[in-house]
């Protein structure tokens, strides 16, 4: 069985973890959840982007002075995934037993900072999102506007990106885990407080991962669970192989859209504060071939969409692409 982990949280020694089902690995700054595939080191990680340097003073202390009193979106999960799902796609037309994985809940950033410290294992998990607005208190704003953003504007010029999206802060606590998924943008993280572990894979592992259908509330998330893989329904789960690192704080990692990633705070490492920076694709450069795997993944998805508004009916998608493929392009 996995081994019982008592970590000593940045407050001193927190109540013993419960088994972490796969087991642990031990790392310099406290432990990361073992899982089934090989992982070999992200070859890049930027550390001297000095990105959010200014950031790198946002302590909760400070961030409580200097957030201001506006609205907080807290996240809560019965266990240590913060799965996403779309609200907006839930319709139990489509997944009759959907269980949203996660609640949400909007408290004063007080409030959550006193329900964040007297957590206890086995209470459910929280997980801090908030876009960093003109809702934050001057500090944050000066700190924010001292943001490397020339590097930033450079990056995106060079590279012809769209406009920047959003900025948001996230706050987890240690252990918490954000399973594996891509985003349809281009997103740097900055990593502010604590130790995160971020576990990557290129685009065409599309086929290994299993994303849920277009129209599921779970859409860009992949349905392989990594703590209890099944590999009946997806047997190319056995052929992951991801690229791994430890973020430290002050470290920038660049996640490539459509890259999968899973993101977990370490156990035993306390709190961790990031932020990133999601950017919009540029406007569509010419076609080139061989396609780019991220433009199959692009395809793919509008041919989900397109197929199933024409059906007007989800089940009968996977019949019509049998009846296309198999046996004539299969
Ligand atoms: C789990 C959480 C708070 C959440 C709840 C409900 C809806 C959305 C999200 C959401 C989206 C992004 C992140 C940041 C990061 C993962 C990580 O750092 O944990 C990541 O995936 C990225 O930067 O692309 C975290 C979350
Ligand atoms: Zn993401």
């Amino acid at each position: 069985p996995g081994l019982r982990v008592d970590p000593v949280g940045a407050d001193g020694p927190s109540a013993d973890v419960p088994l972490v089902p796969g087991g642990v690995i031990r790392h310099k700054h406290g432990y990361m959840r073992r899982y089934f595939f090989p992982m070999e080191p992200v070859p890049v990680i930027l550390t001297d982007t000095n990105l959010v340097k200014p950031a790198l003073s946002w302590n909760l202390e400070y961030l409580e002075k200097n957030l201001g009193d506006g609205d907080f979106s807290v996240f809560y999960s019965k266990d240590h995934k913060f799965k996403y799902y779309d609200q907006a796609k839930y319709n139990d037309k489509v997944v009759p037993d959907f269980t949203p994985p996660m609640s949400q809940a909007t408290m004063k950033f007080s409030e959550f900072l006193v329900k964040f410290r007297q957590w206890k294992h086995g209470q459910p998990r929280m997980y801090l999102q908030h876009p960093l607005n003109d809702s934050v208190g001057k500090a944050i704003k000066d700190d924010f506007l001292a943001f490397n953003w020339k590097w930033l504007e450079s990056v995106q010029k060079e590279h012809n990106w769209g406009n920047l999206s959003s900025n948001l802060i996230y706050i987890g606590m240690e252990g918490n885990v954000t399973p594996v998924h891509y985003d349809e943008q281009e997103n740097f993280f900055a990593q502010v407080e604590g130790f995160k572990r971020c576990i990557l894979f290129p685009p065409e592992t599309f086929e290994c991962l299993y994303p849920y259908p277009v129209f599921h509330p779970h859409d860009r998330q992949s349905q392989v669970d990594f703590d209890k893989p099944d590999f009946e329904s997806f047997p190319k789960a056995r052929h992951l192989r991801g690229f791994e690192c430890v973020l430290e704080p002050g470290d920038v990692l660049y996640i490539p859209k459509y890259w999968w990633h899973h993101v977990e705070s370490l156990l035993g490492a306390g709190h961790t504060t990031s932020i990133n920076f999601w950017y919009k694709s540029g406007p569509l450069t010419q076609v080139e071939y061989p396609l780019k795997p991220q433009r199959k993944v692009a395809m793919i998805r509008n041919l989900e969409k397109v197929v199933t508004e024409a059906l007007g009916n989800p089940f009968e998608v996977g019949p019509l692409f049998e009846a296309l493929a198999l046996g004539r392009y299969i």
